[in-house]
């Protein structure tokens, strides 16, 4: 055991709750790997008390394995989570029990309600309600209160990494796994993982936790990590092998990411060819493809390249506000310039002076072809550095999902989670920036093209609503910017091939094919129709903004006063899951509104060509798998609290229906 994560990691190690000791164990003496470990107080197979870190708070717990290098013990909660413990932080449970009893008669778990009404309560009590989930005995601490609320916001905090599934629970059947859960149950009530719903079954067994100490959640005050903590975590980084720091992988795994990373530019090759044609119907399949040397252009490449820079000189100005992104794993918390909207008004501004000046920006429309062969070049080279910088960066900058150790497949999913040069965060003002605003600049430029194309004063009804339902979308991103800092992408995507591309390459010039489409396919709209998109535009809108705003609230300040009257889950991490509000009707409400807004993007398009109705199939099916990826990397997260919810909170993104 001579280091600690080989064992963490290693099969052979895992001890499901409750089999007690192993044969590891030696008639003279405590054996704990292959280390002979005779002065280790707690043994492995005790079931001993475990202080919740930052509380005074004990829990049962079982010890799964003691570290003679960092002399801390990996124990494991009745709900399968791990923590790594000191010696001074366990008691026997012997002892402890009896006190336990006579000072916590009120508290008992059972007795516990499992979720709480406020998420000011959520804060101050989490590790109690922590408890609900894990606990079969805590005792309450000689802290008062209020010394208490301060003492668990600051510090407990706690550090997710998922484990790799053991050969042994890859191995278990689902009704062994539901067994064993059942046992479980009546072990501790409050320790629930069976799944009742048939859906629930349907999914992945829960992994299991390691959860180290680390200063985190929307609550706390935005610190680093104690140094003392961060170097902890950083030598335990350091290692561990880089590749056993990944989850499970996405797309289709290696060989996907070969598809994807053919498929997603010849898909955008082929709407832009089609999105030309007279008659885009899918008979005329395929589109006439140009010859090599139309798709190259130089000016087109340089123009590309001044609007990234124009772009990047906006970001980097000081105006506007520094936001505080969500703590890394290594407790760090990056500081991201939020002025997005500074940025947009600017490039409005911009834009509208060269076409004062007489600058012809259908030229966008007649060179969208070479423009979007120039992102692509661009979107490459900028995925090229990304992965090559990866490899040199150290293993906590790394993107759990893009670290698989395949190199098409982390160049694909994106190897580094947040790479910047000095502060200059290349994934959030790739996805902020040229893309969404190259987006509006485009929507306009089409709309110059109808007139020009069409013969007329003032662009159509439909082209006008397709350019503000959009504005409106991109603007409301970049207003609210800092939100963005709690999606998955800035969270937990890597930045890579997939999401350059995707912001440079597919957002400006696959969603913009609605306003293409209608330079040359002109559909009037009668005035109650035109009113039935608005309505349905709004009340998409109002969703995605309420519950994007609710729940980036709730993840910045859970204590927050004005969101008191949410419900939420705890979960063993210290953060908790709404319950009620927008994210007691669907687990993903903001995605519902997206969709709704989609549909209010397709319609002034009409029913003539399937083209301008590509976004909405694609959003579909974007977000139905998004949803499915975020339903795994949070069971993975937050194990059995994430399984109350989904069994209080049924649908995932339609009401009733899905
Ligand atoms: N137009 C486009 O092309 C796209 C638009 N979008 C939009 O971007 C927005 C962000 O989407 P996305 O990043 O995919 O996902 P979300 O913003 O929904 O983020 C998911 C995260 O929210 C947290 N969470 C989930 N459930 C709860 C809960 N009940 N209570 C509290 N926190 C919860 C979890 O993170 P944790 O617990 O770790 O905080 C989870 O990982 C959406 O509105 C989406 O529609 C997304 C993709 C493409
Ligand atoms: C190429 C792949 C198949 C898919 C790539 C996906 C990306 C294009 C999207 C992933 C998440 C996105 C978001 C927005 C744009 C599209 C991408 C980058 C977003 C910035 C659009 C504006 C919204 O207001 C938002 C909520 C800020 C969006 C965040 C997610």
């Amino acid at each position: 055991m001579g280091n600690s994560h080989q064992s963490r990691f290693s099969p052979d190690f895992h001890i499901p709750y409750g089999t007690g000791k192993t044969s590891l164990e030696s008639s003279t003496g405590t054996y704990f790997g292959s280390m002979k470990m005779p002065t280790v107080k707690y043994q492995r197979g005790d079931t001993v008390m475990g202080r919740w870190p930052g509380s005074s708070l004990y829990y049962e717990v079982k010890v799964l394995r003691f570290d003679a290098k960092s002399q801390l013990y990996t124990v494991i909660y009745k709900d399968g989570t791990e923590l790594e413990l000191k010696e001074q932080d366990i008691k026997s449970a012997a002892g402890f029990q009896t006190r336990s009893r006579s000072r916590s008669r009120s508290r008992s778990p059972g007795r516990r309600r499992s979720r709480s009404r406020s998420p000011a309560r959520t804060t101050r009590r989490s590790s109690s309600r922590t408890a609900a989930v894990v606990a079969a005995a805590a005792i309450t601490d000689s802290v008062p209160p209020s010394r208490r609320d301060t003492k668990l916001k600051d510090t407990l905090e706690v550090r997710l990494s998922p484990l790799q599934q053991t050969k042994a629970a890859e191995n278990n059947s689902n009704n062994k796994h539901e067994k064993k859960e059942e046992k479980q149950k009546e072990e501790n009530n409050m320790a629930n993982k069976v799944n009742e719903t048939s859906e629930a079954k349907v999914e992945a067994e829960p992994a299991r936790y390691n959860l180290r100490r680390r200063k985190d959640d929307g609550g706390a005050k935005p610190a680093a990590a104690e140094p003392e903590q961060q170097e902890e975590v950083a030598a335990k980084m350091a290692a561990t092998p880089t590749a056993t720091l990944s989850t499970p992988l996405d797309f289709g795994g290696k060989l996907g990411a070969y598809f994807w990373l053919l498929f997603l530019p010849a898909w955008v090759l082929f709407l832009v060819l089609h999105v030309n044609l007279k008659d885009p119907s899918l008979t005329n399949f395929p589109p006439p493809l140009p010859p090599l040397e139309a798709l190259l252009d130089v000016q087109a490449f340089g123009f590309v390249i001044l609007w990234i820079l124009f772009q990047a000189v906006l970001y980097i100005l000081p105006v506007g506000k520094l936001s505080e992104g969500m703590p890394l794993r290594s407790g760090e918390r990056l500081k991201y310039r939020t002025n997005g909207f500074f940025a947009v008004v600017v490039s409005a501004v911009a834009v509208a002076a060269a076409v004062y000046q007489g600058v012809d920006l259908t030229y966008i429309h007649s060179h969208f072809l070479q423009l979007a062969v120039a992102s692509f070049l661009i979107s490459v080279l900028l995925s090229v550095y990304l992965y090559v910088r990866s490899r040199y960066t150290s293993p906590e900058q790394l993107a759990l999902g893009g670290n698989s150790g395949n190199v098409v497949y982390d160049f694909f999913k994106g190897h580094e989670l947040n790479p910047r040069i000095k502060d200059f965060d290349l994934k959030f003002f790739c996805e902020m920036r040229p893309g969404l605003i190259g987006w509006c600049l485009i929507n306009f430029a089409m709309a110059l093209a109808e007139m020009k194309q069409q013969g007329l004063d003032a662009p159509s009804n439909s082209m006008i609503l397709v350019n503000l339902f959009q504005l409106l979308y991109v603007v409301d991103g970049l207003w609210n910017e800092e939100a963005i800092l709690t999606t998955m992408d800035l969270m937990h995507d890597g930045f890579g091939f997939m999401l350059a591309f995707g912001d440079l390459v597919w957002v400006p010039f696959t969603y913009t094919m609605q306003s293409y489409y209608l330079v040359s396919h002109p559909n009037p709209l009668s005035l109650p129709a035109l009113t039935a998109i608005v309505i349905l535009k709004l009340v998409g809108f109002y969703i995605f903004r309420k519950s994007n705003s609710e729940k980036n609230a709730f993840r910045r300040n859970p204590s927050d006063p004005k969101l008191s009257y949410l419900k939420t889950i705890p979960t063993a991490t210290g953060k908790s899951l709404l319950v009620s509000g927008w994210w007691g009707v669907v687990r993903h409400p903001n995605y519902l509104g997206d969709l709704i807004m989609a549909l209010a993007w397709s319609l002034p398009c009409g029913f003539s060509h399937l083209l301008p109705w590509y976004y909405m199939i694609y959003f579909i099916i974007l977000l139905v798998h998004r949803d499915s990826r975020d339903m795994s990397e949070c069971r993975r997260k937050y194990g059995s609290a994430w399984d109350e919810y989904c069994r209080t909170v049924r649908y995932r993104i339609i009401p009733r229906v899905y």
